[in-house]
C-alpha cells in the first residue's frame, strides 16, 4: 500500500467477518468504513434479502457491481464487499486496478465450522436458504480460487475474536505489529 490514506478492501464468504472486522480495522486506521451491501440497500430502499426475492439475483448483482465500482473509485478508507461480489468480471478487473494503484485486498478466510455459528444461516442470507451448510460449501468451492487470486493479504479468522482479526489484517496491510498476542502463523501475507 502506498503512503497516504490507507485503502483496504475486504473480500471473503458470508460469516468471515468482513463487516465486523472492517469496522474495527477502519477505527484502528482512523479512516471511514463502507460496506457495499449497505450501499446497495440504500440505493434500492430495501434489504438485500428483499431485493433477491422481489427483483431477483441478477438485479442485485447489477446494483452490487455499480456500488462496488463507485466505492472503489471514491472511497479512501476500508471497504467491505458482499460475499459474492468478486465473481463479477468487471469487479475483478476493478480490484486488479485498485491493487495496481496501491490498495490492499484482504481475503478474510473462515472454515464452515466457524462460519456456521456466526451466520446462523437464517433467511437474511438468501443464497444459503434451503440446505445452508451445503450451499455455503458449494459457494466456497466455486469462489475460493477467485478470493485467493485477487487478494494481496490472506487472514484466517477461525478461533480469533474480531479485534484480533482486525489486528492481523492491520499488520498485513501496513506492516504494523499485530499486537493482541495472536499467533502470527495464522496470517499468510501473499507476495
Ligand atoms: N472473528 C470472529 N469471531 C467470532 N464471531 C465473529 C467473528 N467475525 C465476525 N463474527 C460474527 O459473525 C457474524 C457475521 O459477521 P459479519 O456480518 O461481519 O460477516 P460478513 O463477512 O460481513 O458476512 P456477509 O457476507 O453476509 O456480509 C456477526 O454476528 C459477527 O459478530
Ligand atoms: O455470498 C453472497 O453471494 C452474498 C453475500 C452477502 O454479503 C450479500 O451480498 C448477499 O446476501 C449475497
Ligand atoms: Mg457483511
Amino acid at each position: 500500500m502506498t503512503a497516504g490514506v490507507p485503502r483496504v478492501v475486504l473480500i471473503g464468504p458470508p460469516g468471515s467477518g468482513k463487516t465486523t472486522v472492517g469496522r474495527l480495522l477502519a477505527q484502528r486506521l482512523g479512516v471511514a468504513f463502507r460496506d457495499t451491501d449497505a450501499d446497495v440497500e440504500e440505493t434500492a430502499g430495501k434489504a438485500v434479502a428483499e431485493i433477491f426475492v422481489v427483483d431477483g439475483e441478477p438485479h442485485f448483482r447489477q446494483l452490487e457491481r455499480e456500488a462496488v465500482t463507485t466505492a472503489l473509485a471514491s472511497h479512501p478508507g476500508v471497504l467491505a464487499l458482499g460475499g459474492g461480489a468478486v465473481m463479477d468480471e468487471h469487479t475483478q478487473r476493478a480490484l486488479e486496478g485498485y491493487v495496481a494503484g496501491g490498495g490492499a485486498v484482504v481475503f478474510l478466510d473462515v472454515s464452515l465450522a466457524h462460519a456456521a455459528p456466526r451466520v446462523g444461516f437464517n433467511q437474511s442470507r438468501p443464497l444459503l436458504v434451503g440446505n445452508p451448510r451445503a450451499r455455503w460449501v458449494e459457494l466456497m468451492q466455486l469462489r475460493r480460487p477467485t478470493y485467493e487470486r485477487l487478494a494481496t493479504v490472506h487472514v484466517v479468522s477461525d478461533e480469533r475474536p474480531p479485534q484480533e482479526v482486525a489486528a492481523q489484517v492491520h499488520a498485513g496491510v501496513v506492516g504494523a505489529p499485530a499486537g493482541g498476542g495472536e499467533d502470527p502463523s495464522a496470517q499468510e501475507v501473499q507476495a
